[in-house]
């Protein structure tokens, strides 16, 4: 079947559906990873987004119940050069088509994700919509030129957990899967706040010692601080940080009170509620490949990265210095409180997918919450 992807600007790409049929809009933006595409598929932070792998070959390795970040498919497009529905994997249990088919994600493939790409770096990631059933381009531009901006949108409360749970899943390994941990051997306390939290966050805090509980977005800081935590976890999480204005003056009353970690959205809250501000970035940093400076060691780690939108160092004055520098486009890459046990990055240490370089940022919190104890 046929499937056409229009862009707002006008550029027309004609593929083949794959996945579930229908229309669909939302931002375009490119992702640089080779593998995990089921870990995208299943990050939240991608909710309102159309998502293109520039990896040219998608689907080998099928899809299995295990490699998910979430509790769904929150992406709104899936957009791939070359579809294999051949898999083969010792884990799978479906392929790709077939689970974008279940889940509901309306996918094309057979465009030249090259150019795609190309063109969103040099004009900017911009509004998309993708049509198995309208192939007037005209009509779909328009419809794409018809939704709203990234910049603006509150997302997180939609994808946010409602009421608070408990989590005690470690981190896969070959011989035996997710792990249960006993919480008795957990140590530090922790709040996490789900603005869209990929789980194997919640699995790198359980192995680096931590007895966590997940909180909603909405979350009051009265309540989290009731619970006599170790410490407070800021999740990553879709869209805009600027319009979760309550959840900024809740942090607000965390600061100062307890260790604070941010992660990507979280980072970027941590940045607002200190007086800073953030800004969108043209493309964004999307992929599992991209060099970051640690500026208190001064060494490179390679990252896994998801966002669109960065924190502005200079508005955040003397509140914060930079912790982490993007080697890539300079922009903030994390922050430190300057007096205060609490830091943010803007990358994702938990990987999922990616390298692990940066997982010591877990220890580094932990170390935070027994020193503060
Ligand atoms: N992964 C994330 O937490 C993304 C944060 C935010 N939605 C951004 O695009 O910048």
């Amino acid at each position: 079947m046929k499937a056409v992807l229009a862009l707002a600007d006008g550029r027309i790409f004609e593929g083949k559906s794959f996945g579930a049929p229908g229309e669909s809009t939302g931002e375009v933006v490119f992702n640089t990873a080779m593998s995990g595409y089921q870990e995208v598929l299943t990050d939240p932070s991608y909710k309102g987004q159309m998502v293109t792998m520039t990896y040219t070959q998608i689907g080998n390795t099928g899809v299995n119940p295990e490699d998910v970040e979430s509790r769904g498919l929150f992406l709104s497009g899936f957009i791939v050069r070359e579809y294999m529905e051949c898999y083969s994997n010792w884990r799978a249990t479906m392929s790709l088509d077939a689970y974008l088919k279940e889940n509901g994600v309306v996918g094309i493939h057979g465009i030249d994700t090259r150019a795609l790409t190309r063109h969103l770096r040099d004009k900017g990631s911009q509004n998309g919509i993708i049509s198995t059933s309208d192939f007037n381009h005209e009509s779909l531009v328009a419809k794409a030129r018809a939704i709203p901006s990234m910049a603006g949108l509150d997302l997180a409360s939609e994808v946010s957990c409602d009421k608070p749970y408990h989590w005690t899943e470690g981190l896969w390994d070959l011989a035996g899967g997710y792990p249960q941990v006993d919480p008795a051997s957990l140590k530090y306390k922790v709040v996490a706040y789900d603005f869209g939290i990929k789980y194997n966050i919640l699995r790198c805090l359980v192995d680096a010692g931590c007895d966590v509980t997940v909180v909603p977005a909405t979350f009051k800081a009265e309540d989290a601080l009731a619970m006599n935590p170790d410490g407070i976890f800021l999740s990553n999480g879709p869209g805009d940080p600027e319009p979760l204005v309550m959840v900024q003056e809740e942090l607000r009353k965390l600061i100062g009170k307890k260790p604070i970690f941010g992660i990507c959205l979280g980072h970027q809250l941590l940045g607002l509620a200190l007086g800073g501000k953030t800004m969108k970035l043209p493309f964004g940093n999307h992929g599992s490949n991209l060099p970051v400076m640690d500026m208190a060691t001064r060494k490179v780690e390679i990252t896994a990265q998801n966002h669109g939108f960065a924190v502005d160092l200079d508005s955040l004055g003397d509140a914060a210095c930079l912790g982490h520098e993007n080697l890539n486009d300079q922009t903030v890459e994390g922050i430190r409180h300057c007096s205060l046990p609490i830091f943010s990055v803007q990358h994702h240490p938990e990987a999922s997918p990616g390298p692990h370089d940066s997982q010591y940022l877990f220890s580094r919190f932990v170390e935070l919450m027994e020193k503060n104890r």
